[in-house]
């Protein structure tokens, strides 16, 4: 075969994952020779304009990817807020959007503290790679962070990920789970399956690639699972205790009523980064203004 260089190489990557319907060709291309090169995206850029070799084994890693195998399976990382997480087959790939609902949970902890709540109490149901439980334990490490994932693949992935972190990591059912921190928590978070039974989705990475159970949360709407993670929040929040979950966007105001029918206040919807409704958060009442609130 005729070498070429990294800037030919990177070029022709570039064509084959446009062709392919990947839409960031470019920054995958960049991504994919970085990874073999041990160079960040800027560093294989400066390279290849001083004339630097295509690596061993980038054609085989393009071609890959032109079969849309996610780009994170490919370098076997998602890098998600502070975080590079460790992902592959087995396991849901972290998304951005979901970034957001971090965000929600880490303003809520810190609010706690300032209140002076000494260390609060957080779970994460459905943790899948472990993204959502690992960056609030990075980013407040003053929490106390448990979380929960039901498939057997994904929990060794977020155990790969949660080591260190102080995390209490179980493998269990999300509806069950942590009957010992009943009505004990400050933050409840979700991610879960939402994807109704009959939609697919359209990007092949993950329809072909993240696990169905990560994918579809039963029931017409899509939200037999949702809604049991609204009662799981109801069963582990404690009064005042705070409620943040993702969504499909179309599910905004269904989503909405369910935590407003179960008791929930100052129910309010969160945007993605490009303006889409795809979080809903409440509040467990406290116990002056709700009598049925467990202590
Ligand atoms: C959409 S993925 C989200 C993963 C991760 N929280 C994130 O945001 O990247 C949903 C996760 O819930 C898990 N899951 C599905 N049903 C569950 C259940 N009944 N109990 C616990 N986890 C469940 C799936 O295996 C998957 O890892």
């Amino acid at each position: 075969m005729v070498s070429r260089s990294l800037g030919q190489a990177v070029r022709w990557a570039e064509q084959v994952l446009a062709e392919a319907g990947v839409e960031s060709a470019r920054t995958d291309a960049l991504l994919l020779a970085g990874h073999l090169l041990g160079l960040s995206r800027g560093e294989v850029e400066a390279r290849a304009v001083i004339g630097a070799d295509e690596p061993a084994g980038y054609a085989e890693l393009v071609a890959q990817r032109a079969r849309r195998v996610p780009l994170q399976h490919l370098t076997g990382v998602a890098h998600f807020r502070y975080l590079s997480l460790a992902v592959g087959p087995g396991v849901f790939v972290p998304r951005p959007e979901t970034e957001v609902v971090v965000q929600a949970v880490v303003d809520e902890l810190r609010r706690r503290l300032a209140e002076g709540v000494h260390r609060p109490r957080v779970v994460d149901l459905g943790t899948g790679s472990g993204a959502i439980a690992a960056s609030v334990a990075h980013e407040v490490p003053q929490a106390r962070v448990h979380a929960v994932e039901l498939s057997g693949s994904a929990h060794a992935w977020a155990a790969e990920n949660l080591r260190g972190s102080r995390a209490e990591l179980v493998r269990g059912d999300l509806r069950t789970a942590f009957p010992e921190l009943a009505g004990r928590c400050d933050v409840v978070v979700s991610n879960p399956p939402y994807i109704p039974a009959g939609a697919v989705p359209r990007e092949p990475e993950a329809r072909e690639h993240d696990p169905a159970l990560a994918l579809y949360g039963g029931g017409e709407d899509g939200l037999e699972l949702p809604r049991a993670a609204v009662a799981s929040a109801v069963r582990l929040l404690r009064p005042g205790g705070y409620f943040v979950m993702e969504h499909a966007e179309v599910q905004a105001g269904a989503v909405a009523r369910i935590l407003t029918g179960a008791g929930f206040t100052g129910v309010t919807g969160h945007q993605d980064l490009t303006g889409r409704d795809r979080a809903t958060a409440g509040r467990r009442p406290d116990a002056a203004t709700d009598g049925r609130m467990s202590p």
